[in-house]
């Protein structure tokens, strides 16, 4: 039979009028070229699109048609045809343009997707690199102690390893250059001499780079020549397991980077790995996926926690339905793979409703191998789409997997009625009472819980730790690092910078904890609430009348009469 991309090749010059019409009624593409760079880092979830151009010969080589169906070397040159449009970048809008059939022939649906942002055709990786990592602060955030997760997700072939390897070279190149800045930044606020060396070294950075191939992980430094029988490389299994603490790692000496060069090594050797593995394997593209993770260690405060940088390059999404002409093997793993896509983008929509309720929702992280490699505080999705019509069904399911990753604005709601244990209702002037309480107490120059005298030097300016409009909850967003020395830039005379130091972390800490045991107690408070509600529905009529028709049904059967349950 038939498939569909062939269908569609048949019909090209039908659906190519229908293209036309489409392009001439449509509005002119807005926004593509020029859209300012717009630095939303408060978003958890960002979603991106993008397409790529045809490649020469491409059409033919893929969808190659036979004039003459009994001699198979009588083959058809295809040109391209658009599948996709890019109508705007900021916020993107594809459009897939879908063939179908009907009794009075070929019919083109033209279906819209939205998300964060767009990259047509034209757009060079720089750009991209500019719109996601630059715009989102990706590199700070994971130099501050933040986990931050880049995944590239769409059809063999759509351009996702095309995009990865440009951010992972652009990574490395920018990395240490952010590293030094920040170093210099944090050893200043610390007041201590700063030199080339000395800032370097504020950072310790290490990195490891994994293959994932169905449910088995291994090390893509590990050099190898071999495969199995079932196509894995013969390399060591690295065991992906959970600590008692909940964190999970592989089990991997990570490799120590001291320098641009150094890591963009690093990735080379790993990327040129997984080309000879896929070689090996019969395959030009990708059946696993790598996963390239970055942690960053901050000498300077080495109670904070780790920061990484994780980029996924997702194994191509195959449907199960094209896979069916391959072996086992490979229809196992296609399975293997969309049973992690699929568990990832739960996981993925989880977390972007929980960003927008601010509510409690549990994100099943721990369901696949893929997933718990990554409970990322923020993350960045670029599902990628083919561009050439025969593809469109596959990119539709591209884009309506991706786009409900989108997190939508929290729900506005009125302030919630100050409490005095739960940091989330404080006010901007409940915040600075509550700080200045707690550096005085800390003086011991009132006590614990008691205001000071207005006007005494508290070794620290709060209006600069927490400035107009700042409160509770916007300082117990910022990580450990940033805090502190945000304390030590607006340090008074009155105290040394080890000693506010020792404070400012005493002070965080103690917020830190009030919010996790409020945000618990919330949680605590909704499934209580959950509980009740499904104990009071197991007491309605209608639950009542279920339970006897269910206990009338097991009655009925035990007595060998065959009696119908309607529930
Ligand atoms: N934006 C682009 N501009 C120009 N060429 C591109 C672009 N994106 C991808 N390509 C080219 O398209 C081809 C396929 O890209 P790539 O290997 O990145 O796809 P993939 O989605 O990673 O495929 P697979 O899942 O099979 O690994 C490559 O030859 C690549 O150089």
């Amino acid at each position: 039979m038939a498939s569909s991309a062939t269908l569609t090749t048949t019909h090209l010059p039908q659906l190519r009028t229908l293209l036309h019409k489409w392009n001439q009624s449509r509005p002119a593409p807005t926004g593509f070229q020029n859209a300012p760079l717009d630095k939303n880092t408060s978003k958890e979830v960002i979603v991106a699109f993008r397409t790529r151009p045809p490649l020469p010969e491409e059409a033919t080589d893929k969808f190659q048609t036979h004039s003459d169906p009994k001699d198979a070397s009588a083959t058809q040159s295809v040109e391209f045809c658009a599948g996709i449009t890019a109508l705007s970048a900021d916020p993107g809008v594809f459009v897939a343009h879908v063939p179908g059939m009907k009794w009075s022939g070929p019919t083109l649906a033209h279906k819209r997707y939205e998300a964060d942002l767009g990259f047509g055709p034209d757009v060079e990786n720089e750009e991209v690199y500019q719109r996601t990592v630059v715009a989102q602060d990706i590199l700070t955030l994971a130099l501050s102690g933040g986990v931050a997760c880049i995944l590239a997700y769409g059809q063999t072939g759509s351009g996702k390893t095309f995009t990865m390897e440009s951010l992972e070279h652009r990574i490395a190149r920018d990395l240490f250059d952010h590293a030094r800045a920040l170093g210099e930044r944090l050893l200043l606020a610390q007041g201590r001499m700063v030199d080339a060396s000395n800032a370097a070294g504020v950072f310790e950075i290490s990195a490891i780079f994994l293959e994932l191939m169905g449910k088995r992980a291994s090390d893509l430094l590990e050099a190898t020549e071999t495969v199995d029988a079932q196509g894995n490389s013969l390399r060591a299994e690295v065991p992906i397991r959970e600590d008692n603490a909940g964190n999970v790692q592989p089990r991997l000496m990570s490799t120590p980077v001291r320098s641009s060069a150094e890591l963009e090594t690093l990735i080379r050797k790993a990327l040129s790995e997984r080309r000879t593995a896929a070689t090996l394997r019969n395959t030009a593209g990708s059946r696993s996926h790598a996963i390239l993770t970055i942690t960053t260690k901050n000498t300077l405060f080495p109670y904070a926690n780790e920061g990484q940088l994780i980029l996924m390059d997702l194994a191509g999404s195959e449907r199960y339905e094209d896979s069916k002409d391959h072996d086992k093997q490979r229809m196992d793993e296609v399975r293997e793979n969309n049973k992690g896509l699929m568990n990832l983008k739960e996981c993925v929509c989880a977390k972007a409703k929980m960003a927008s309720d601010d509510g409690f929702v549990h994100i099943p992280w721990r369901a696949h191998k893929l997933t718990m490699l990554l409970k990322p505080s923020k993350a960045l999705v670029i599902a990628h789409v083919s561009p050439h019509i025969q593809d469109s069904v596959h990119s539709t399911n591209t884009l309506s997997y991706a786009a409900p990753f989108m997190t939508v604005p929290p729900k506005p709601r009125g302030p919630a009625p100050y409490d005095t244990e739960d940091p989330r209702t404080w006010t901007h002037a409940q915040t600075t009472v509550w700080l200045a309480a707690q550096f005085a107490a800390a003086l011991h120059l009132c006590p614990v819980g008691f205001a000071p005298e207005p006007g005494i030097d508290l070794g620290v300016e709060l209006s600069a730790v927490c400035p107009p409009g700042a409160t509770a909850a916007h300082l117990g967003r910022l990580y450990t690092t940033e805090f502190v020395a945000r304390c030590l830039a607006a340090r008074t005379e009155a105290l040394s910078e080890e000693r506010l130091t020792d404070i400012a972390l005493d002070v965080i800490g103690t917020l830190f904890h009030m919010l996790m045991v409020a945000k618990n107690r919330t949680r605590r408070a909704i499934m209580e609430s959950r509980t009740r509600v499904t104990d009071m529905s197991l007491h309605t009529p209608q639950a009542t009348a279920r339970r006897a028709a269910q206990v009338a049904a097991a009655r009925a059967q035990s007595q060998g009469r065959r009696f119908r349950l309607v529930i």
